[in-house]
């Protein structure tokens, strides 16, 4: 399999140092609002712009079914994953209530769930097949497969850009695809299986040891490819494919991508191993109570906005960190300056630097 050739566009160092002219000339002593200030630097780098603005905020769920089922990896019946989309589609589940609640356009992506839905206005059919297939037995998806789900995430992020959205939160719904999120961890972040696997949807001890168990099996059966797509299509789901295509599309595109939770961040550790500039146009939203999420986010020396003990996936946690964006970007668009406010400029008295504060 071939790498994608598409390049993601790099910072202007220039506009680095007018946006933090910009941020200490508010009405307020100089770093004062936090990390409220690097998010806003982020933002306005990334739309390469003094005065960023959010438009048209949508989520992608991106739902698929597993093969990999079949060897006990989760406790919960598949038939959960069918069942949360029609669920989500009508304004519930987590991701329907919080992406209402915070004013996101929330979309379903079906990347390759078992089932036939009817068409829906909020329903992407980017379906490749009906489920990945039990890679303990043979590899999850074909080349062909995989490429077409990676493809898929970026022309459907591509078309929202088209429309005039700027910031796009990535979440996922697919009982059992915490076990390929782990696979893949374990693969690109090196670490052992067991430091990668958890109790997902609510595995008991002897559970988590049977999923660390077929991993194993699964990666000395097929292998570790040199080629990070190659690992994709392996050990991959659908919606982790079209989800890691999306992000990568949305960073050429000059797009915020929120990152959600364990299996959202697997989706976004094959993109970085394509061009790790896409991270630079990532806001990761929370740390997960999954515990390889931890994991994940240090290795990509990321720093998450909260640490809320969620673990649902479907992107919840990215619809909670939206309105902090929201309010950063606010901050450096429309926060009256001192000259503006009539207040005595205070910009020249700086704040001892204790660099704890990082933007990501
Ligand atoms: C009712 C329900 C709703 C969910 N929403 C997200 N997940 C989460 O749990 C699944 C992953 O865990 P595992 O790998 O252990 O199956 C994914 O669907 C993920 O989105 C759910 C799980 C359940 C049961
Ligand atoms: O971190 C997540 O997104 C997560 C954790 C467990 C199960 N489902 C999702």
């Amino acid at each position: 399999m071939h790498q994608t050739d598409f390049e993601i566009p790099g910072f202007s160092d220039d506009l680095r140092e007018a946006i933090q002219h910009k941020l200490d000339n508010k009405a307020k002593p100089v770093g004062s609002l936090g990390r409220l200030e690097f998010l806003a630097k982020q933002v306005a780098l990334i739309q390469n712009s003094l005065t960023p603005q959010l438009n048209n905020p949508v989520m992608l769920t991106v739902a698929a079914d597993h093969g990999i089922t079949a060897e006990g990896v989760s406790p919960c019946p598949v038939e959960i994953t069918w069942q949360q989309v029609h669920n989500f589609l009508s304004g519930g589940g987590g991701i329907g209530l919080l992406s209402r609640v915070y004013g996101m356009d929330l979309h379903v992506v079906d990347a390759g769930v078992n089932y036939d839905f009817q068409a829906h206005p909020k329903l992407i059919d980017a379906k490749v097949a009906k489920g990945s297939r039990n890679f303990l037995q043979e590899p999850a998806m074909s080349d062909e497969e995989c490429m077409q789900a990676f493809n898929n995430g970026r022309s459907i992020v591509a078309s929202f850009h088209e429309k005039g959205s700027n910031i796009i939160g990535f979440g996922e719904m697919g009982i059992g695809n915490t076990t390929p999120a782990s696979a893949l961890m374990s693969i690109i972040c090196k670490l052992p299986v067991s430091d990668c696997v958890g109790p997902g949807a609510g595995l008991d001890n002897e559970g988590v040891l049977n999923k660390c168990r077929v991993i194993e099996q699964a990666i000395e059966k097929h292998g570790i490819s040199s080629s990070v797509l190659q690992n994709l299509a392996r050990f991959g789901g659908f919606e982790i494919a079209t989800i890691a295509g999306g992000m990568f599309e949305a960073a050429t595109r000059r797009m915020v991508i929120l990152v959600d939770g364990f299996i959202t961040t697997a989706g976004l550790l094959v993109a970085q191993e394509l061009n790790r500039k896409v991270l630079d146009y990532c806001v990761f939203a929370h740390v997960s109570d999954e515990q390889g999420h931890q994991k994940m986010l240090a290795y990509m020396q990321a720093n998450p906005l909260l640490s809320f003990g969620l673990r649902l996936g479907e992107g919840t946690g990215a619809a909670l960190a939206y309105p902090m964006i929201k309010g950063a970007v606010a901050v450096l668009s429309e926060m009256t300056s001192f000259e503006e406010a009539q207040v005595i400029n205070t910009s020249h008295i700086r704040f001892e630097e204790k660099g704890e504060l990082q933007s990501s």
